[in-house]
């Protein structure tokens, strides 16, 4: 690599990170945690919500002072590549090949977000080699380091590679939205992904419902499921409204806390955003001793084990 690139790199890196710390509004600073949250937004079907869940959330997190990447790992060119009308500026080869670096493929949002178009990573990734998978987790490593929360975009189902992508994350939020089959999609995540990769913890969103009491309801049914035959941690995280606003902002290209600021639907997001911030990890999860360490051998396991 030469000196011009390398010099390149690193002026957009502190870009990257002088425009994610950029905050909006006055409020002071959350005390600053070491390491960044990784989770994995996540759901048994399409349409569930899960990139809408993704991409508001991530500026409500935003509004908040946290730096914040979304990976959008969903298939072909990812849902929120299309919703803001993003292409790549360079493709996963490039990286791969070392012609360009995976910070180059980020894309500002604005609003404190940044976004890393990585669909076309999870169409390829079973095609990767062993070292090129490992480079790009190292890539990723590198990259997430300089976030406070990476949330992931990592579509729905359980195919190995949405898994695999979804495992890449300690915490991993289930969209899930208020239909009966959505509890057997639910279980049937929870015990895929906990089977597979490990001990995750789980929170579990329902999108798109009539009342604050049908989300809770579906959650006390999968607890109670998940209870009798699954040695998992799950904790609710609430619940989204149906809400003609989410339809609006996506046609308008634009996020609920920039087009609808005051809207109750936003106030969810920021609630969402408050829990996240001040309660830490699902389930408790101590804070590793050397979280760097710890997450460099979460992307080295999710790298053996997919
Ligand atoms: N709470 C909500 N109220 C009303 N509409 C919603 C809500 N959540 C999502 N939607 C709408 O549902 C549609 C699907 O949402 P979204 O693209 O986020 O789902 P997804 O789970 O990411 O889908 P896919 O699996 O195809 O990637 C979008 O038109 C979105 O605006």
């Amino acid at each position: 690599m030469t000196a011009a690139r390398t010099t390149d790199q690193a002026d957009m890196l502190r870009q990257l990170a002088g425009s994610a710390k950029k905050r909006r509004s006055g409020e002071p600073r959350p005390e600053r945690r070491t390491g960044s949250r990784v989770i994995s937004v996540t759901g048994g079907k399409d349409d569930a919500g899960k990139s809408t869940v993704a991409i508001n959330l991530a500026e409500a997190l935003a509004d908040r002072g946290e730096r914040v990447l979304v990976v959008d790992a969903d298939r072909g060119q990812g849902d929120l590549c299309m919703r803001f009308g993003i292409l790549p500026t360079c493709s996963l080869n490039q990286v791969l090949s070392n012609e360009h670096s995976l910070e180059e493929l980020v894309v500002d949002l604005g609003g404190g977000v940044q976004l890393l178009p990585a669909g076309t990573v999870v169409q390829q990734y079973q095609s990767l080699s062993p070292s090129e998978r490992l480079g790009l987790f190292q890539a990723m490593e590198r990259l997430e380091e300089r976030f406070d929360f990476v949330l992931i975009d990592a579509g729905a189902g359980i195919p190995a590679n949405v898994t695999g992508f979804a495992s890449a994350a300690r915490e991993v939020m289930l969209v899930m939205t208020p239909e009966p089959i959505s509890i057997t999609d639910a279980y049937t995540m929870v015990k895929t992904l906990s089977g597979r990769y490990g001990a995750l913890k789980f929170r579990f969103l329902v999108n798109r419902c009539r009342d604050a009491e049908e989300g809770a309801a579906l959650f006390r049914k999968l607890s109670a499921i998940t209870g009798k035959f699954l040695e998992v941690s799950l904790e609710y995280a609430g619940c989204i409204l149906h809400d003609e606003l989410l339809v609006e902002s996506g046609k308008r290209r634009g996020t609920l806390s920039r087009l609808f600021p005051d809207a109750t639907v936003t106030q969810h997001f920021q609630t969402l955003a408050q829990q996240l911030t001040t309660e830490g990890p699902a389930g408790a999860v101590a804070a590793p001793l050397d979280p760097p360490a710890a997450r460099r051998k979460e992307w080295r396991n999710h790298e053996l084990s997919s």
